[in-house]
């Protein structure tokens, strides 16, 4: 019977202790006047004493921005009205750069602690009044995607709140330009309330506040996973430069140890008789997808874990367990039925990974002492959560992080303003995924196995359980705890084993 370790167990304990920020935001003053500065040489000003004409210009030079709908690339008002600069190929924004501000390292310090990233300017947006963006995640351009980041131009402007949600949670963490504070958060009503504590880890950090700054250029960066939108602009026009966040392949070193109550907590594991006796798998849900090449039976590896999960992996890994990634469906979990997620397949199918599409089966729910598990039945090319949840007698545990609860059911129930992309997707996916962490059986660890229980009984006293055998002379003695809760030492010729 699958173990279910999210309430009691101190590993669970340990990784939900652990923070675990999805976005950062802060702000900056440019080193010169704020210019974009077009490939071919043209420089459109950004006059911050005349935003009027600013803007003129800008829209001089811009086309309606499309979303990605799957693989379409579509105009639809209602999922999004922006303009986007028509050159967008080989721009510079002068007066900022996010590795000469030192943007870049704050973002490492929070999105990506173990290896440095590469900023790429990709976009420069328009949100005229009425202009916004409804919830979507960012599209994958390569497998090394990791984040956006969002530069918010100086121009005065009213609404138009950059939101990121997971979990049922919505937060604000780039208000207006009248300085609408950062970091609050409103739930929303369509997704999971029992899920709000989930999220409560995920602050929004760094944030140095702007106010007072003329001219200052506030900033925002987040998972490319991570759900978000852009509010209604009801006033003026919201002006953004978006930057693809990539990792580099070049190793950073931490300022923390963020995995280390985790390591910490699974060594002492490792090194009782609980987790596992006989050996087997634990598994642990990912918070961050993973990019996935579109129609690939590739298990992601290691380094394509993003954020805390890996973090977590080479913590394991550090203490010479065999780790693994995995592909895996959507769970939900629940104290009773009407909790559940209400899981809209159809959506699902379309959000994982195709080689995971075909093996998907019935939604199946599934009671455990009282608590309620609804997962996907799956058969197909890559491993999931299910197979592990159908074996009856599989010595897997499952290791169900807070956070990663409220990622997975948040999957399997999408916001009713759909699940949209910034392109539309070509090669490239986001796919949910698990670590496996191969536990080795007791001997292996250098743990005996426990003793087998020895039952007797007595003319008097009735059944019992041995406790320890002890030697008095030429007699052999028993200490027998039993039934009745006495313990008693008793000469072994008065007792027959059962
Ligand atoms: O305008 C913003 O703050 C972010 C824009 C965005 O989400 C996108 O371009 O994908
Ligand atoms: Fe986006």
């Amino acid at each position: 019977m699958i173990r279910l370790t999210a309430e009691a167990s101190p590993l669970t304990a340990a990784l939900d202790a652990i923070s675990e920020p999805l976005a950062c935001t802060g702000a900056c003053t440019p080193d010169a006047p704020l210019a974009l500065v077009l490939p071919h040489g043209d420089e459109l000003v950004v006059d911050l004493a005349d935003p009027g004409a600013t803007v003129e210009r800008l829209l001089a030079h811009a086309e309606p921005a499309p979303f990605g709908d799957h693989e379409r690339t579509r105009f639809d008002p209602a999922v999004r009205r922006a303009l986007r600069l028509r050159d967008r190929e080989g721009i510079r924004l002068r007066g900022f750069d996010p590795e000469r501000h030192g943007v870049l390292a704050q973002v490492e310090a929070v999105l990506s602690p173990r290896e440095r990233l590469v900023a790429t300017l990709t976009d420069v947006q328009i949100y005229p009044p009425g202009g916004h963006f409804a919830g979507h995640r960012d599209t994958p351009r390569d497998g090394d995607m990791l984040g956006t980041l969002v530069v918010l131009l100086p121009l005065p402007h009213a609404g138009g709140a950059l939101t990121i949600r997971e979990g049922g949670m919505i937060r604000d963490v780039l208000g207006d330009s009248s300085g609408v504070p950062a970091g609050g958060e409103r739930e929303i009503v369509h997704v999971f309330k029992d899920m709000s504590d989930a999220t409560s880890s995920g602050r929004a950090v760094g944030e140095r506040e702007a106010e007072g700054v003329p001219g200052a250029l506030r900033w925002a960066a987040f998972f490319a996973d991570v759900e978000h939108a852009i509010d209604v602009v009801r006033e003026g026009h919201r002006v953004v430069v978006t930057y693809a966040l990539s990792r580099s392949g070049t190793p950073r070193e931490p300022a923390d140890d963020r995995a280390a109550p985790f390591r910490e907590a699974l060594a002492r594991e490792l090194g009782g008789r609980e987790l596992l006796p006989n050996g087997g798998v634990l598994l642990v849900p990912c918070t961050r997808r993973v990019i996935a090449p579109r129609g690939s039976t590739r298990t992601p590896a290691l380094r394509d874990l993003r954020g805390l999960d890996r973090e977590l992996a080479e913590a394991a890994l550090a203490l010479g367990i065999e780790v693994r990634v995995r592909h895996c469906v959507a769970a939900g979990e629940a104290n009773e039925p009407a909790n559940l997620a209400v899981v809209d397949l159809a959506r699902l199918r379309e959000a994982l990974a195709e080689p995971a599409v075909a093996g998907l089966g019935e939604l199946v729910t599934f009671a455990e002492e009282g608590h309620m598990l609804q997962y996907l039945e799956y058969e197909g090319p890559v491993s999931s959560l299910a197979p592990l949840l159908l074996a009856g007698d599989c010595q897997e545990a499952l290791l169900v992080r807070a956070r990663a609860r409220a990622t997975l059911v948040h999957e399997a129930c999408f916001s009713a303003d759909g699940y949209f992309g910034n392109e539309h997707y070509d090669a490239w996916l986001h796919a949910l995924v698990a670590i496996e962490m191969v536990i080795p059986p007791l001997a292996a660890r250098g743990l005996a196995e426990p003793e087998p229980v020895r039952r007797v009984r007595h003319a008097n006293f009735g059944d019992g359980t041995v406790v320890s055998e002890q030697r008095s002379g030429e007699n052999l003695m028993l200490v027998v705890r039993f039934d009745d809760g006495q313990e008693r030492r008793l000469l072994r010729r008065f007792l027959v084993d059962l």
